[in-house]
């Protein structure tokens, strides 16, 4: 199981930093038990590595058998939470450079995340000629960036395939009910997978929005699942001993004394996108209000040669939590050189890992001692089981952040002011008297 080592933040906390909040975390625990808090009605996660629907969870294991008998490639297409999950589960246990493999899995392209017209055009470029799927992922089933990336997938599967067989390569991941994807899923009579109504985006990755692609791309999803429902066993008891306890407390405390920035550390260049998706779940649960830790990330020892400066140094607003894997999947061990010209022999016979463990130890002392609380977040390695721990465990401890917070983790109004502006821009029926009033001050 996951646990959490707060050894090298405790020297910056006062020492009630845990005990003073647990009565906090029993009742924030209540309420995501009950989904009484705040935003109680999205809460539908909590319970989901237990209570998830296990028919629709064969199906998605069926799909994806058909999806990589008969493509080469699956676009999927969503954005924010409708994205980050899958391409995260995707990067962590198979590889950034899955694409790259030699593999009996269809490559995988994310479109639909960004407006980025060269984005687009490659991955068409990339899937025009191949045999190809579409998984269409969004749970309003009305957000632009991926309702105009499905609109070309769709009218390039129909061209390629005609409008029978495009059919058959669309699936699509929406709302139960409603919606203008639902509405078109219905429509054309696409394979449809729910979005639960009672779980928010950045909460659904282990859903039908981020199960599919994950299982297209040969991942265990019982692994996953079953790894997931420990850590929601684990969680679910009150304690100071209970990891999401510790990590929930420790943030909390650290912004109260002035601390914020939350800095995420990966030493896999694998984790990156894992990072990702934790950005818009935290980011998205507590940035409210004026208030929350604004979620970064970094990917050691890479960064250690860019952002390392200011981390040691730079404004003391930062804290640090790292996320160390403690086993390699594979393992390298340092060659000796007889002309020993690059100094390097007093690791030759060494692994790798030895020497990355090393940095990590160094850098954690370092920072410590540049005034960067470090929380340790330590998992066992690369495999479904943990990281369904370590998603489930991310959640968790956001929800019970959030209410110690006092805000309500599971919405997010202030993404809307963009949208209405952009819409208002773009002249979509209904915004006409904004149009006039932002051209105005953009001075057209
Ligand atoms: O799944 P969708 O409804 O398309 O939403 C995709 C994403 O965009 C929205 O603007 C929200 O800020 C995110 O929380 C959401 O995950």
């Amino acid at each position: 199981m996951i646990q959490l080592d707060v050894s090298n933040a405790t020297g910056f906390l006062p020492e009630d930093w845990l005990t003073s909040r647990t009565e906090r975390l029993e009742q924030a625990r209540g309420w995501l038990e009950n989904g009484s808090g705040a935003g109680g009605s999205f809460t539908g996660w909590v319970h989901l590595p237990r209570d998830y629907d296990k028919e629709e969870f064969a199906r998605i294991r069926c799909v994806a058998k058909k999806i990589q008998s008969d493509s080469q490639a699956l676009v999927v297409v969503g954005i924010g939470g409708s994205y980050l999950g899958a391409r995260a589960v995707i990067e962590l246990l198979k590889s950034p450079n899955y694409n790259l493999k030699k593999k009996d899995t269809p490559d995988i392209f994310f479109a639909g995340n960004g407006l980025s017209t060269d984005a687009l055009l490659e991955i068409i470029d990339l899937v025009k000629d191949r045999d190809f799927s579409v998984n269409v992922i969004s749970k309003s089933g009305t957000t632009t960036e991926p309702a105009v990336a499905f609109r070309i997938f769709k009218n390039l599967l129909e061209e390629k395939y005609g409008k029978e067989e495009a059919r058959r390569r669309i699936y699509a991941t929406t709302d139960a009910h409603k919606g203008a994807l639902k509405g078109l899923a219905d429509s054309e009579g696409y394979e449809t997978f729910v979005v639960p109504d009672a779980v928010g985006g950045r909460y659904s990755v282990l859903t039908a929005v981020g199960l599919l692609p994950i299982a297209v791309a040969g991942i265990d999803l019982e692994k996953l699942m079953e790894g997931a429902a420990q850590a929601m066993e684990a969680l679910s008891v009150p304690g100071m001993d209970n990891p999401a306890w510790q990590y929930a407390a420790a943030r909390h405390a650290l912004y109260t004394l002035g601390k914020r920035t939350e800095i995420l550390v990966g030493y896999e260049p694998a984790f990156r996108f894992f990072a990702e998706w934790w950005k818009q779940l935290y980011g998205e649960s507590e940035g409210k209000d004026g208030k929350g830790l604004f979620p970064a990330s970094v990917e050691f020892t890479a960064d250690l040669h860019s952002m390392g400066q200011y981390i040691q140094q730079g404004e003391r607003l930062m804290f640090e939590s790292v996320v160390r894997f403690a086993e390699s999947l594979g393992s390298f061990t340092i060659p000796h050189d007889p002309d020993n010209v690059d100094g390097l022999n007093f690791l030759s016979g060494k692994p790798l890992s030895f020497v990355a463990e090393q940095a990590m130890r160094g850098t954690l002392l370092a920072h410590v001692d540049g005034g960067v609380p470090n929380l340790v977040i330590q998992a066992a390695r690369r495999d479904e089981h943990t990281v369904g721990e370590l998603i489930y465990f991310f959640e968790y401890s956001c929800g019970l952040s959030g209410y110690l917070l006092e805000v309500n983790p599971f919405d997010q109004p202030g993404v809307e002011a963009y949208k209405k502006n952009m819409y208002a821009l773009l002249g979509k029926p209904g915004y006409e008297a904004q149009k006039a009033e932002l051209e105005a001050r953009l001075g057209h």
